[in-house]
């Protein structure tokens, strides 16, 4: 293995406050004994390469790997069934692992592109959500990246933008609906009657879980009527108060001609929790860690331009797996009794395995007014609709009000905004206020999230809680705008608390004047969704964002997945004494248990049909549907939203390709509407709250463990019952074994019958070629850079040619030289070049 020492000498001058502060934050003895792997790069281009390829260090916990194996024969009727036994099998002690999924870097074509113009201009990028304001930026400076061949089919695309949506049907526009703030507190019981052997069971009897009626009157659900309007209330963000109106209004007669949803009979028990210990969540102390380059399932992987594993890994990196045990601060076990009580250490009790009653409740006995926060702010709450903490809640707010830095683990839809922002607000209250000579106000509060929506939906989530706080002010910086717009907006309008992606808030911190003088007034930096910002994508924003902070504050990370890399590296923000809460309780899996998760295994040239039959199935069983189909790129989730609209679906795209005013739009709509389809990329995988998704369909292999979770959570939230499918290909069942641990069940899959094949096809010539061009390139893209099937570079363009043809085309489209090139795939076989 070459190793190459850590030099500084090929290192730019304004990363060197970084690396001082990854080697500062670096104790020796701050990281449990592991065999060291790794070796280590210098080179400027490692950070670049390190996203292109899609390695990721592995640890593993040392002598537990979970080796149970669900493999229940599945009939699309059972995992309607109680999920007993399906996993919770874990030790005490133990907390779940990570699985070895690979992950890919590469998560849509944007990012491609992306990495070619790196390639060749070793710039620095970040994710998705953040490349779309880049290459904005790339554009005003003037780069050659607008030649890229995919960059002009989307200006192209684009143009056309919402007026594009074909024959979608608009139904849901014309109708704002009544929804109550209140919260959910119950679980619908599953109706077992009237099952046919089908992957979608009847809604029956599914109540809409809302405990003071939304939509509890089933005649008002009939939602065909397109000039029903309803009116909406609380629970809702400002932000997403705009009426949105569409274009389009037409039948497409695939509404169910029933709805069987009446109230539900009511499980209470599995919802609401008891405040007392034996309610609370906890997680297990960490035990040693073992780094490893990759796992069991993983395998080193082909690097088209020759770039070895070691090559990737920076000397911090490796620091880390040199390092010594209690690297994780302190992992306490959180009580109820600590919020009340003032000071006093709580009680360490960890929680068998889930029991009936407590698995799956997001509520506790706790309630807000119970702990010590602003009367201002309670105010707030209690308009919001809050009134009994959620689980996370409850567990972190008496630590984070006693100023400790908390890395917390919560599933998805439970609260964990609100969790990180009231004390937050709370560290504003206690500071003084901004005075009006004050050129320059100092930001209180930095809030860091991975996606525009997210930051969009936290700042809403922050005004809510702010409604009795006029003096404080959120401002959100997240791209998509022109820098000099938002320079202006956030002068005009101080702020105390600021929410941002993290490649705007870098540009601002580079360019703002005064900018970075705010920012040494922070005292509480969150990052949302943690691990994904601490990944390889978003890294070094992230190094460079901290490095401009002070060094004495409060930090907050929170995520519902928390892998052992980011345990692991989450030094880099945090404090050595920090609290791991891990409210995902031991013995309990990641995903809610009234989420029902199915794997349907299809070859690719029936997956179109497939998708579609799926879909018809869900809206003829459900009038209320709310379905969000993730696809692994930008151009195939619009190659996917064009299928369906032609097929008359009522269906809406968003993906990083879309300029973010209709992103906001879309994103909006979806939110308020019933009997919608959203076509997305992972650019709503995260964080975004969507009320009431029905179903969750992921059409191909995710990019790991951690997407497929938070992909499946956009349904379920606040305990709601929901569906997941995740259709892969027969080559992708590889992906199975990183979440064989979670309640997933194997599907049969749906017969698809000769007319809807023709109709599918018939749709499909009906997509603009230049569409199905751009979505084989991303998917070759997407495909070569998972490490599983991009190792095989034949096959590989095999399995694109399918995809090919499964489009209805003859011939695979042709590809630009260059792009083959940076992708590794010159002169392979049966690829057509230009
Ligand atoms: N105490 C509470 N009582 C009832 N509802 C709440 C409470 N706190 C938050 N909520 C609501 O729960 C929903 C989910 O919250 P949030 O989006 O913060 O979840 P999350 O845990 O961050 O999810 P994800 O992991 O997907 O990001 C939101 O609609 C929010 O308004």
């Amino acid at each position: 293995m070459k190793t190459t020492s850590f030099s500084t000498t090929f290192m730019p001058v304004r990363l060197l406050p970084q690396l001082r502060l990854l080697s500062t934050s670096l104790p020796a003895t701050h990281f449990p004994p592991m065999k060291f792997a790794p070796t280590l790069s210098s080179s400027r281009a490692v950070p670049i390469l390190s996203r292109v390829f899609p390695l990721r260090l592995r640890y593993m916990g040392l002598g537990f790997r979970r080796s149970l194996q669900i493999e229940r024969a599945f009939s699309t009727r059972a995992f309607r069934g109680p999920r007993t036994g399906s996993g919770s099998e874990l030790p005490r002690g133990y907390e779940r692992r990570a699985g070895g999924a690979s992950k890919s870097l590469i998560e849509d074509e944007a990012e491609l592109s992306d990495w070619v113009s790196e390639l060749r201009s070793d710039s620095p990028r970040g994710r998705e959500d953040e490349l779309e304001g880049r290459r904005g930026r790339v554009r005003e400076r003037g780069t050659d990246r607008e030649s890229y061949p995919m960059k002009k089919s989307r200006r192209e695309s684009d143009s056309g933008d919402f007026g594009e949506s074909r024959r979608r049907d608009f139904r849901s526009p014309n109708q704002s609906f009544t929804r109550n703030g209140g919260i959910s507190k119950r679980f619908d019981n599953k109706s077992e009657g009237d099952k046919k052997d089908r992957p979608f069971p009847p809604r029956n009897n599914r109540g809409n879980s809302n405990s003071s009626g939304e939509f509890g009157d089933s005649s008002r659900r009939r939602f065909p009527n397109p000039n029903e309007s309803f009116s909406r209330n609380s629970g809702i963000s400002k932000r997403f108060d705009n009426k949105f109106q569409s274009d389009d209004d037409k039948e497409d007669g695939l509404f169910p001609r029933r709805n069987n949803r009446g109230n539900s009979n009511l499980k209470a028990d599995s919802f609401t929790r008891n405040g007392g210990v034996e309610g609370l969540r906890r997680g297990g102390r960490e035990t040693g860690k073992t780094l490893r380059v990759m796992d069991d399932t993983e395998e080193e992987e082909e690097k088209p331009t020759g770039v070895r594993i070691e090559d990737l890994l920076s000397e911090e990196e490796s620091d880390t797996a040199i390092s010594d045990d209690d690297g994780y601060g302190v992992l306490r076990e959180k009580s109820a009794t600590s919020l009340f009580g003032s000071d006093n250490e709580v009680s360490v009790k960890v929680l068998p395995k889930s029991s009936p009653g407590s698995s799956d409740s997001y509520l506790s006995e706790s309630r807000f007014d119970q702990c010590s926060v602003s009367p201002l702010s309670l105010k707030g709450i209690k308009d919001a609709g809050y009134e009994k903490m959620t689980v996370v809640q409850e567990a972190t707010l008496p630590v984070i009000l006693k100023g400790k830095d908390v890395l917390a683990k919560a599933k998805t839809g439970t609260g964990k905004t609100v969790a990180f922002l009231l004390p937050s607000i709370e560290v504003v209250v206690k500071s003084p206020p901004i005075t009006r000579d004050q050129k320059r106000p100092p930001i209180l509060v930095l809030v860091i999230c991975p996606t525009r929506e997210l930051a969009s939906q936290a700042s809403a989530e922050a005004n809510k809680l702010l409604k009795y706080h006029p003096s404080i002010g959120v401002q959100v910086v997240i791209g998509g705008t022109r820098l000099a717009l938002e320079q202006k907006r956030i002068q005009a309008n101080p702020c105390q608390i600021l929410v941002a992606t993290p490649g705007r808030l870098k540009d601002h911190i580079e360019n703002t004047a005064g900018f970075a003088t705010r920012l040494m007034g922070v005292k509480v930096l969150v990052l949302d969704e943690a691990d994904h910002l601490l990944d390889m994508g978003f890294r070094k924003d992230i190094e460079r964002i901290i490095s401009a902070v002070p060094k004495q504050r409060q930090t907050l990370l929170f995520s519902a997945t928390v892998p052992e890399e980011v345990r692991q590296i989450c030094h880099i923000a945090l404090k050595r004494d920090h609290e791991y809460i891990n409210t995902v309780q031991e013995g309990s899996e990641e995903t809610h248990a009234q989420v029902r998760q199915t794997h349907l295994v299809a070859p690719l040239d029936k997956h179109f049909s497939l998708v579609y039959a799926l879909l018809k199935e869900h809206i003829a069983d459900d009038v209320e549907y709310k379905v969000l189909v993730f696809c692994t790129t930008a151009m195939v989730t619009r190659l996917v939203a064009d299928l369906l609209g032609e097929l008359n679906l009522n269906v809406r795209e968003i993906h990083s390709r879309k300029p973010q005013s209709y992103r906001t739009r879309v994103s909006d709509e979806f939110r308020k509407s019933k009997g919608l389809i959203l076509v997305t990329s992972d650019v709503s995988a995260r964080g975004v709250d969507y009320p009431d998704v029905t179903l969750v369909i992921q059409v191909g292999v995710p990019a790991d463990r951690q997407q497929y979770i938070h992909r499946l959570g956009r349904t379920g939230r606040k305990g709601k019952e929901g569906q997941g499918i995740l259709l892969l290909a027969p080559w992708e069942e590889f992906f199975l074994s990183n979440i064989k641990d979670l309640p997933i069940n194997k599907g049969s899959v749906p017969s698809v019958d000769p007319d809807t094949t023709k109709k599918v096809e018939r749709a499909l010539s009906k997509v603009e070629m230049k569409n199905k061009e751009a979505a084989y390139q991303a998917w070759l893209g997407y495909y070569n850079s998972n490490k599983k099937v991009g190792r095989d570079k034949h096959r590989l363009v095999e399995l694109a040619n399918e995809f090919s043809r499964s489009m209805g085309l003859d011939n695979p489209p042709a590809i630009p030289k260059l792009v083959l090139g940076k992708m590794g795939l010159k002169n392979v076989p049966g690829l057509r070049s230009k």
